[in-house]
């Protein structure tokens, strides 16, 4: 495994074969040879990151995909996604997980940016710059957020206006979370999960990540769950107590009926995250779960400083990497106004 980068180590790539070696074309700073020095033309969408607050799994369908209600929460931890013309498909990627982010063309918001430009029959011609704050593979749909955030800015900075159900229907085709990334909120995925009815929510909710060194990868999170379940699973169905606590945001009925189905399996893949759990729960939080595939955990707390003293007490445990306070639900993708007003102006 790299050396752990510093937080504001930046990584950057070029080329839209996936997995084509990468070509460095610049350090990733402004102003180098990799990113143009007039920023007159960048736009710069935000994305949130999310929390499974129920996830329903049922088993496997023919396609490899598992059929689920997955109630899905945004929360205000964000990537940034900035797109620049360039002469073609650049990607750079900074923050304390940068090292983990492939800058090759299986990157989510590579990815992204391809369909879009293939939608309209253009070249993909653009520098993306990802400010990554979503921890990696760590169940909080960080990969989904910026392949959302690519989708956004490129469409912007193109002038392209696709049609909001044209650029969902990309954001299906790119993965099962993506969609939910665009609409951000709170929403019921249903389907493998890119079928969404958005939800109400009658309250900001507090809540705690606590991160994990290193990642696991969905694919094996989701194959635990089938050798866990065997042929028992049955059909997933949303709870309507749980969709009644979002409603009335009613945080301590909300605690009594999170549920995260993947939650035996990654316990099965790291059994340490049992103590992180216990940790948090130990220290007041309302409910404690892992986050969809984790290995983050989530705890849900009842006030602002209920979470604070839980994070408190999981850094001073030492049973994470880091411990995060954030609310939600939180706006999905959306182009960061402040920037664009004044790099757009002629
Ligand atoms: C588990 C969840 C919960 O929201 O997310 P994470 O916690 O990893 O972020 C999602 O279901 C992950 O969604 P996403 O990461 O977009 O998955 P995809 O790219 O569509 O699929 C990656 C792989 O996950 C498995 N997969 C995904 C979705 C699903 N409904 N059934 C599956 O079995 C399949 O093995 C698939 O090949
Ligand atoms: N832009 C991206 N950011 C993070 N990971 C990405 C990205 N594009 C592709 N990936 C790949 O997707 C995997 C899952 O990443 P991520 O979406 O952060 O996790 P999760 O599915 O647990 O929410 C990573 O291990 C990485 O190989």
């Amino acid at each position: 495994m790299s050396p752990d980068p510093s937080p504001s180590t930046p990584r950057t790539g070029t080329g839209s074969a996936a997995g084509a070696p990468l070509r460095t074309s610049g350090s990733g700073e402004p102003g180098d040879g990799g990113r143009p020095g007039d920023d007159s033309t960048a736009v710069t969408v935000q994305v949130p990151a999310k929390v499974n607050v129920q996830l329903a799994v049922g088993p496997p369908r023919a396609d490899g995909f598992h059929e689920l209600a997955n109630v899905f929460l945004a929360v205000g931890l964000y990537d940034r996604v900035t797109a620049r013309p360039a002469e073609r498909l650049e990607l750079g990627c900074t923050g304390p997980d940068a090292d983990r982010v492939p800058l090759d063309g299986t990157n989510l918001a590579a990815r992204a940016a391809t369909a879009l430009a293939a939608r309209h029959g253009i070249e993909p011609a653009v520098r993306l710059d990802i400010e990554k704050d979503i921890p990696v593979a760590g169940g909080m749909a960080g990969g989904s957020a910026d392949a959302a955030g690519a989708l956004l800015a490129c469409d912007a900075l193109w002038g392209l206006e696709t049609p909001r159900e044209q650029l969902l229907e990309i954001c299906a085709e790119l993965g099962s979370d993506v969609p939910f990334s665009l609409v951000g909120g709170a929403a019921l995925g249903r389907g493998r999960g890119e079928r969404l009815s958005v939800l109400e929510v009658g309250a900001e909710f507090h809540w705690v990540f606590a991160t994990a060194d290193g990642g696991l990868s969905t694919p094996a999170v989701y194959r635990e769950f089938d050798r866990l379940t065997g042929s028992a699973a049955s059909e997933p169905q949303p709870s309507e107590a749980l969709l009644a606590a979002l409603r009335r945001g009613d945080a301590e009925q909300l605690a009594a009926c999170l549920a995260n189905d993947l939650e035996p399996a990654a316990l099965s893949l790291r059994p340490e995250l049992a103590r992180t759990l216990e940790t948090g729960r130990g220290a007041g939080a309302a409910a404690a779960l892992v986050s969809g595939s984790g290995p983050t955990c989530a705890f849900l707390a009842k006030s602002a400083e209920g979470a604070e003293s839980v994070a408190g007490a999981l850094r001073e445990a030492g049973v994470c990497r880091t411990a995060r306070t954030a609310t939600g639900p939180a706006p999905g993708a959306r182009v960061l106004p402040d920037r664009t007003a004044t790099n757009r102006t002629p």
